[in-house]
């Protein structure tokens, strides 16, 4: 293969070139080369000549070869380009090759490029690694040069700013996707960066083309030339809008639990015995701990001796078991003040679901505790006496019962009502009446063991359970000393006050099924002590029970008797010294369809307990006063009638109406009308009393003073009292004619009753020998089985029509 040498200088310059020279022709083979050729690649000169050029070159780049031949071939010039080549030892070296042709030949000059490629390389994985960067971490670089004035974006910036990539704004633009509210601060912190090269670092919002509010971090620098003049501001644009999204939402419910009212208590779950590691505003002011006092610390220096151990026990379960747990501990403030803690503890968990946290919500719920504690005490408690009520009574009374029945113990029951306590609410005040409540139920519970129950039953009434008797008369002791220390003293607002109790005693041994009986037995009971006489106690026995059942089943018949009229009225006469008879008294009689006649005596007083003698009296004064016009249209003299006139019918606000009401009805003449009052119902109320009468008076009807001498009626007050006549009770006529005391009484009384211009009435009289006793004495009127009994008024009419003379004569002549 001939080799075409090169000549002259350019002989020189092929020889000594740094590059690599070789001459090929337009197919490509070599036909020279230069000793750098040869040094580069390793090949001797001799073993390239006549070859194809392309056997130093790698076989992926000889397309590039023969494009370029092609392109000379046809006249063309070839750009530079660059192909790798390979030494003899398998190196690549990049050749930047230039290529022109002469007249027959093609000269090549190639330049080892492998440094430059090397750079080019690592500069285009730097700025993809740069992009990547920018991309994944929304930050893009931009700088200023001062004497540009523009900035230049990068790509990253103009994505941020919904710009299209590439665009290259003016100052004014780029600082104008600040909001306006950030405009001053940016503006401020460019041109200090610009002017005195004051780096800057601002997380500011800008609002991109689109519309969208985003935050950037924006960091500036100045760059100075050598003389230190600032000749450029770069930097970089980060998107923090997520991170601003949640450090938004950080601070929003960091800002919630700090404002919550709730105390939220954060506890480390990783570290040795639960450390707190956060507490909030809340948690400070209930607990009266600050942070710094309790961040650190286990929140057991909450607890304290009344901390509830199962509590702590179901806590402590939760929490080694990493669930929810719900509590209402009692905790203490740092006061030492106890307060109830409402709490809920949950676990943390982070991505791998490992427990790292527990969070704690705790409400102090004492206010509403001692609301609840109020409320229950309210439905258990009586709100005047603070004692325990009915509800909580009956409680009570089952427990007693039960630990009778089960440890063979007496539990004793006390029925305890006030006597009189009526008229002291009623004419002192309720307020007095309150006092009184207060105070006595102050002495019952003082008297009584810390285990015995004193409730209020209802108005001045008050049940004591004394469970746990050895005995059942160690009831008594209490009950004297109860006795006692009701009946002293009462001070108020400087007044002595006095109001004694009556007391029932039920007991059990533990036998009784229906606890509530008891209550119903120690009533009864208590009813008894005061018909004993009050200030009193009294046992309840089967014997009371049964009269007591008798009187309520008395109680019903008589309702019916009211509704059935039942009733009939019998004349007694009453006999005027001079042998006439002067009037009559009407008596009730009762005739029960099955049980027969029931006198007077079992059911007046009934009918006074029960209110019953109201319709009962109405109906005895219409219907006597009506039989006394009937009488008198008989008699040739006037004849009175006397009626029995009970407590309750006096003193009922309407009695003198009820009686001119029925006066006028009837027709009778008020002085043909005598009313028979007890002393018990006079010595009641005095003033009231004396003022009821005198208006009766007034009316023209008459008063007797009925059971004379058994009720120990003070001489002084009889003088005051608007009455008519004294009617001596039969007991001091039974002995008269054998008993000089009894004689001596009446014939007393006479003589009184004379010196007050009372007249006399002596009643009882059933002997011949009484009443010639009797009569010696200057007595008015006498009455008794001697002249007659009651007898109905048709036997009245056939008794008056006889010859009475007759009859007492046969008695005995008055006259
Ligand atoms: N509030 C009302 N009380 C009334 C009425 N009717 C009767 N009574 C009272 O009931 C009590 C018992 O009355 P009674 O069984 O009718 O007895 C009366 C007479 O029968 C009885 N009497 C009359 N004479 C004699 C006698 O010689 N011996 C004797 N052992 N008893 C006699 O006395 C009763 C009349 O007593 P008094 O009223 O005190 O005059 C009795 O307390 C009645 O008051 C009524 O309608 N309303």
């Amino acid at each position: 293969m001939p080799s075409v040498e090169p000549q002259g200088k350019l002989d020189q310059f092929f020889l000594l070139s740094q590059d690599l020279l070789c001459c090929i022709d337009f197919a490509g083979t070599l036909l020279s080369v230069n000793p750098t050729f040869e040094s580069l690649l390793g090949y001797p000169a001799h073993a390239l000549l006549g070859k194809p050029c392309g056997v130093v070159v790698e076989p992926r780049d000889h397309p590039v070869i023969e494009a370029a031949l092609a392109s000379l071939c046809r006249g063309e010039k070839v750009n530079t380009f660059d192909v790798c080549a390979r030494t003899v030892e398998g190196q690549r070296i990049w050749l930047e090759v230039s290529a022109s042709s002469g007249d027959q030949v093609i000269y090549v000059i190639a330049r080892d490029v492998t440094r430059r490629k090397a750079v080019e390389k690592q500069l285009r994985r730097n700025q993809r690694l740069f992009r990547i960067a920018g991309e994944t971490a929304h930050i893009g670089g931009w700088y200023m040069d001062l004497a540009v004035g523009l900035p230049i974006w990068s790509e990253e910036v103009c994505r941020l700013h919904d710009m299209p990539v590439g665009h290259q704004p003016t100052l004014d633009e780029a600082l104008g996707f600040y909001t306006p509210r950030v405009q001053p601060r940016i503006r401020s912190v460019f041109t200090a960066c610009c002017e005195q090269g004051v780096s800057f670092d601002e997380e500011l919002e800008i609002v991109t083309r689109e519309g969208r509010r985003r935050w950037v971090r924006v960091i500036g620098r100045a760059v100075r030339d050598e003389l230190g003049q600032i000749i450029q501001v770069q930097g970089s644009t980060q998107d923090i809008t997520e991170r601003k999204d949640t450090e938004r939402q950080l601070t929003l419910l960091e800002r919630s639990v700090e404002s919550s009212t709730n105390g939220v208590v954060i506890v480390d779950a990783q570290r040795p015995d639960l450390p707190m590691v956060y507490v909030n505003a809340a948690f400070e002011r209930i607990t009266g701990y600050s942070r710094d006092d309790v961040l650190g610390r286990n929140c057991r220096f909450l607890q304290g001796v009344d901390t509830d151990p199962a509590t702590l026990a179901q806590l402590r379960k939760g929490i080694e078991a990493q669930r929810d747990v719900h509590v209402v501990i009692r905790n203490y403030r740092r006061s030492g003040e106890p307060f109830w803690n409402d709490l809920y503890i949950s676990p943390v968990r982070d991505e791998e679901g490992v427990v790292t946290h527990f969070i704690g919500a705790q409400n102090d719920i004492t206010a509403q505790r001692e609301y609840q504690a109020q409320l229950s005490h309210n439905a258990n408690h009586d709100a005047l006496t603070g004692l325990p009520n009915r509800l909580m009574l009956d409680q009570r009374l089952a427990q007693g019962c039960l630990l009778a029945r089960r440890y063979h113990r007496y539990l004793a029951v006390l029925f305890i009502d006030l006597d009189d306590f009526k008229p002291i609410n009623d004419t002192l005040g309720h307020e007095v009446g309150d006092f009184i409540l207060r105070e006595v139920a102050k002495r019952l519970e003082e008297e009584l063991r810390p285990w015995d129950t004193v409730a209020r039953f209802g108005g001045d009434e008050f049940i004591v359970l004394l469970p746990d008797l050895a005995q059942e008369d160690d009831v008594l002791q209490v009950v004297e000393r109860l006795l006692t220390r009701v009946s002293a003293p009462y001070w108020y607002r400087g007044s002595e006050l006095r109001i004694t109790a009556s007391i029932g005693i039920a007991t059990d041994d533990g036998t009784i099924r229906a606890p509530r009986q008891l209550i119903q037995q120690a009533d009864l009971a208590m009813y008894k002590a005061k018909r004993r006489g009050r200030n009193t106690f009294q046992w309840y026995t089967d014997e009371l029970n049964r009269k007591v059942t008798e009187r309520v089943s008395l109680r019903h018949a008589l309702q019916q008797a009211i509704e059935q009229r039942q009733f009939e009225l019998h004349y007694q006469p009453q006999i005027h010294h001079s042998g006439r008879v002067a009037g009559v008294e009407a008596l009730i009689r009762w005739h029960h369809p099955e049980r027969g006649n029931i006198p007077p005596g079992q059911f007046i007083s009934l009918a006074e307990d029960t209110g019953q003698i109201i319709p009962i009296s109405e109906w005895v004064l219409e219907t006597a006063c009506r039989d006394a016009m009937v009488l008198n249209a008989q008699s040739a003299t006037p004849m009175t009638m006397a009626i029995n006139v009970s407590p309750m019918q006096f003193q009922r606000p309407g009695f003198l109406d009820s009686v001119k009401n029925v006066l006028a009805r009837s027709g009778l003449p008020p002085a043909l009308l005598e009313l028979e009052l007890t002393e018990g119902v006079l010595m009641d109320s005095a003033e009231h009393t004396i003022q009821a009468l005198k208006a009766l008076r007034q009316l023209g009807v008459h008063i007797a003073l009925d059971d004379f001498g058994t009720g120990f009626s003070s001489l002084s007050y009889l003088k005051r009292l608007p009455i008519n006549k004294l009617k001596v009770d039969r007991s001091f006529v039974r002995d008269v004619a054998t008993d000089s005391r009894d004689a001596a009484i009446v014939e007393g009384v006479v003589t009184m009753a004379d010196k007050l211009g009372l007249e006399v009435l002596i009643e009882g009289v059933e002997t011949a020998e009484q009443f010639h006793h009797l009569r010696m004495l200057q007595c008015d009127h006498f009455q008794g089985y001697y002249f007659a009994r009651p007898m109905a008024l048709s036997v009245l009419k056939h008794f008056l029509d006889s010859p009475f003379a007759a009859t007492a004569s046969a008695a005995d002549p008055i006259s």
